[in-house]
């Protein structure tokens, strides 16, 4: 038996947290989200920097005028002293009038005085715009990269926004200009030392009403729980100046894979504005999701101010734009994030939709105005613009209710519960077989042929022996049960001249809204019938509920082996034919097809084995 560790030897040794923040009076776990902060797209700067192969600028401008129509208001357009592109880009939406009157575009630089100018003459004509100026804080930045001394890196800062603010006077004419100032790597970087910063930028700015500075505070990698970022920002909340003119922005990287939460904490810390980009693009592990934590605040009840009403079309120009794929379990977004295969997540949700379809019945109302309470769905799909078909799909994980759902949500049929217990071993034996899941045509098939064929013709009554349908279910779509209840009161005597007695008979409500694919009044019945000792089930569909009932009751019997079908139009020929090396007669006339026989459908035929 190992007695070391498997861990002994490796590399985590070399690791050590960084240092945290102490607040132990921080009030942000009590705090409660109440409505959406500002949000701003960094998908054309940040998510585009992260592509191998950098947005050209037909797909930077579908992906811009996308984040417009999702209502994203502040939309960080590019790094203009990047490249040509870059700078087309910004020159493109400037000049072709492509910003609407109540979007925000703002670009980003470095604290370079050889960027500066070019970057704030980029904007020029811009009707309103903001310029993002950053340059890095932390220790390791200091030491690594700039080699400076905490004083020398303040007044990288200074400089930088000393020199932005005079070009931008000097060119920018009447644009309504904006500031925003970033410490890059502030999660890293002493909490004093970042606050000494900013003052010193924001002293030069100096913030009044009507005169905001935006202050960023990125994790740029993030190296921390999302705890210890919530708490530097609460810090910050309480300790930064000019508060109540400042605008205090966050910006979350997800190395951790847990920048969702560090900016649902931040903002219960008092973050106003949160920079992210949709599905989480952006640098290594992308920057924080604006889906997430938009879809977040939605099933919380807040009305996160975009529009995500159609995902699926979002996601396909996402993709299209960025050459990235959003991963099926993608939060909200993923192929499979509303589908289960498993049995009992399929069992609650399919009665988390039938206690939805009694509900809004009794109330009288669409099932949509109903609060949502669906197991297993943390959001009803239709808000997503998707549909309910998915939620269920079947392989051999599955049980009854799930069973149950696809035959009620795609075909309209609601099964008794002892046909689902029934059907499902049915379905789980075919799915076991085929070896992978299977759709819904391939289950209705399934029910068709086990509970439904009977052969052509005319079976012979009655019965031998007698079948007592013990229970018979018929069933209509919606107020199809007023017209179904004195029929099935009468079923004993509508089915008498064959010979069959019903125990008891139910007039049945297929789900609301059940979707029956021809739309018909169509009764389907379902009939558990008893031949000797033994239960069949049999379940036949007409627009005469009596007929339907029959068919039922037939399909049973045949089950059951228990009546003999006269041919409808017989051919008189016998052929022998060789299977498998044994010459087996094939009989293309038949009176009886007894047990023994199998019927082949698409032909008028047995064969008798
Ligand atoms: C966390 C973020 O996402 S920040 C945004 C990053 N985005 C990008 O880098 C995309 C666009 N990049 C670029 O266009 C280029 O890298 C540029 C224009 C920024 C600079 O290009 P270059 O000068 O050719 O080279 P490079 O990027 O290698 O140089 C970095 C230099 O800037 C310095 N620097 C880096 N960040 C900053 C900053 N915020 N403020 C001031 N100086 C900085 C570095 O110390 C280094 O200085 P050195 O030349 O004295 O060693
Ligand atoms: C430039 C800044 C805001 C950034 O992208 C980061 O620090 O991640
Ligand atoms: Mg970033």
């Amino acid at each position: 038996m190992r007695t070391t560790p498997l861990t002994a030897s490796a590399g985590h040794q070399r690791y050590r947290p960084l240092p945290v923040l102490e607040l132990p009076d921080r009030a942000w776990p009590g705090a409660r989200p109440e409505h959406a902060p500002r949000w701003l797209s960094t998908d054309l700067r940040d998510g585009n920097q992260a592509l191998a192969r950098p947005m050209d600028l037909r797909r930077k401008a579908r992906l811009f005028d996308l984040l417009v129509s999702l209502g994203y208001r502040e939309i960080e357009v590019g790094f203009p002293t990047a490249s040509e592109e870059e700078l087309a880009f910004v020159r493109m939406l400037i000049e072709r009038d492509r910003i609407p009157d109540d979007v925000r575009i703002s670009v980003l630089v470095p604290a370079r005085d050889e960027l500066l100018r070019r970057t704030v003459e980029a904007l020029r004509g811009a009707r309103a715009a903001t310029v993002h100026l950053y340059n890095a804080t932390c220790p390791t930045f200091r030491s690594v990269v700039f080699g400076m001394s905490r004083p020398e890196c303040k007044a990288l800062a200074v400089n930088g926004a000393t020199h932005l603010l005079k070009y931008a006077g000097e060119l920018l004419g009447d644009c309504d200009f904006g500031f925003e100032y970033s410490p890059e790597l502030f999660n890293e970087t002493e909490p004093e030392f970042a606050l000494e910063v900013c003052a010193a930028v924001a002293d030069l700015w100096q913030p009044e009403p009507g005169r905001e500075l935006i202050l960023n505070f990125p994790a740029t990698v993030e190296r921390h729980g999302p705890n210890v970022f919530a708490d530097q920002v609460e810090w910050l909340h309480r300790n930064l100046p000019y508060r109540e003119d400042v605008c205090l922005s966050v910006h979350p990287h997800n190395d951790r894979g847990t920048a969702v939460a560090a900016a649902e904490f931040a903002a219960l810390a008092g973050a106003q504005r949160i920079e992210g980009c949709l599905f989480g693009g952006g640098e290594r592990a992308g920057n924080v999701c604006l889906v997430t934590l938009a879809l977040n605040l939605y099933t919380q009840g807040i009305d996160p101010r975009v529009d995500f009403s159609d995902l699926d079309q979002v996601k396909q120009v996402v993709e299209e734009c960025t050459g990235q794929r959003v991963p099926e379990r993608h939060p909200y977004a993923g192929d499979l994030v509303f589908t289960a295969f498993s049995g009992s997540h399929q069992d609650a949700i399919n009665k988390g939709f039938d206690r939805r379809a009694e509900q809004a019945e009794r109330a009288g109302v669409a099932p949509g105005a109903l609060p949502w309470q669906v197991p297993y769905l943390p959001i009803d799909p239709e808000d997503l613009g998707r549909g309910y078909e998915e939620v269920v799909r079947i392989n051999s994980q599955s049980g009854k209710g799930g069973i149950a759902y696809i035959m009620s949500a795609w075909h309209g049929l609601r099964l008794p519960r002892t046909l689902q217990v029934e059907f499902a071993a049915e379905v789980q034996r075919l799915a076991e077989h085929n070896g992978s899941d299977l759709d819904p045509e391939q289950i209705r098939h399934c029910f068709e042929d086990t509970y439904m064929s009977v052969p052509e013709g005319e079976p012979d009554v009655p019965f031998a022996p007698p079948p007592i349908p013990t229970t018979l279910y018929l069933c209509g779509l919606g107020a199809e049960p007023e017209r179904l209840g004195p029929v099935a009161a009468g079923i004993t005597e509508a089915l008498a001249p064959w010979g069959v007695q019903v125990e008891q008979a139910h007039a049945v409500a297929d789900p609301v809204g059940g979707a029956r694919p021809d739309g018909a009044a169509t009764t389907t019945a379902y009939a558990l019938c008893r031949f000797d000792a033994r239960e069949y089930w049999g379940a036949g569909t007409d627009a005469d509920p009596q007929t339907a009932a029959w068919r039922a009751v037939l399909a049973a019997a045949h089950r059951a082996g228990a009546c003999t079908w006269t041919c409808a139009d017989p051919i008189e020929s016998v052929l022998d034919i060789e299977i498998e090396g044994t010459v087996r007669t094939l009989s293309t006339t038949h009176a009886a097809e007894p047990a023994g026989f199998v019927y082949t459908e698409g032909y008028d035929h047995a064969l008798r084995a």
